[in-house]
């Protein structure tokens, strides 16, 4: 689960099935008038062995959040853990190492060097870091991603979904406790973009890998365990085994929201009642 641990003793998370848990957790950018509050106090564990996603409007927080998780942005308040390690006021000097040794990141853009061939580029980060990889089991992602014939090829010689698969492999490639992503599947055609998601859940099923996606996309959402919904940088919903109907009938409800709190063309009453300016 996820919001509704948030009375237990944090930073206890080294055992108890979580991967990184996050209590208060507020950011706020900016200052003054136009201070932005991106997160607003969230409560959320993030459960090991677990697909979740994270999905909301534009400007909810995703992104916010998961940077903050992963340690790449700092918080304003508010205390995160990985596995048993609060994070948050960790050294710039720890936090690589830590982000380094435990945590996979896979982003819109793949960031694959083009010069260097695909096996290359799969343990680039670990070549980097002095890190000597575990050959099993780098054989094993190579295997389960269908990367064992694209090995020599360079990105240019890749599609979109090679060279989304090759990422998904050098994220997976050191073994990391989590893994960190971001649209994955944005800049991918549908079939490439399913192929990404299905190696994401196999990952999970297979490999025991605990993955935390940001998606827009309710079809990409249904790939999850559990998809968390963001509004207004507060947790505001979850729902375990989705499909894409409900998670985009949730978000639907979202719009409706909105335009009955902007007050442009709403119908009283015809939101969910859920995601109110004022809810809690
Ligand atoms: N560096 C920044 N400086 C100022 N404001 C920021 C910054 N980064 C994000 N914000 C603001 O914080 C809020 C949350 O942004 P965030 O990128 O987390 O949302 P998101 O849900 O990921 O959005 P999207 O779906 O559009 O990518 C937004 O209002 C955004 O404008």
């Amino acid at each position: 689960m996820s919001t509704a641990a948030a009375e237990q003793i944090p930073g206890r998370a080294e055992g108890d099935g979580i991967a990184a848990r996050a209590r208060g957790l507020t950011k706020a950018y900016g200052s003054g008038e136009t201070a932005v509050l991106a997160l607003d106090s969230v409560d959320v564990d993030i459960a090991r062995g677990r697909f979740t996603a994270v999905m909301g409007p534009s400007g909810s927080g995703k992104s916010t959040l998961m940077h903050c998780l992963a340690g790449l942005d700092t918080v304003s308040a508010g205390q995160v853990w990985l596995g048993g390690t609060e994070i948050t006021g960790l050294k710039d000097r720890e936090l690589t190492r830590l982000r380094r040794d435990r945590i996979g990141f896979m982003f819109q853009s793949f960031n694959l060097i083009p010069t260097l061939n695909a096996a290359e580029n799969i343990t680039l980060p670990m070549d980097i870091a002095g890190q000597k990889p575990d050959q099993k089991w780098l054989d094993q992602v190579i295997d389960t991603l269908g990367l064992r014939e694209r090995l020599k090829h360079r990105p240019a010689q890749l599609s979109g979904g090679q060279q989304q698969r090759v990422a998904c492999a050098r994220a997976l490639a050191s073994r990391p406790e989590l893994i960190f992503a971001d649209e994955p599947t944005g800049n991918l055609d549908s079939r490439a973009g399913l192929e990404v998601l299905g190696f994401l859940r196999e990952a999970v099923d297979e490999l025991g890998q605990t993955v935390v996606m940001v998606t827009h996309d309710p079809g990409a959402a249904a790939h999850s365990d559990l998809v968390l919904f963001l509004a207004d940088g507060r947790i505001v919903d979850e729902m375990e085994r989705p499909s894409a109907e409900a998670v985009l009938e949730r978000m639907k409800r979202f719009d409706t929201a909105r335009v009955t709190f902007d007050g442009e063309r709403g119908t009283p009453g015809g939101g969910s009642g859920d995601v109110t300016p004022d809810k809690d």
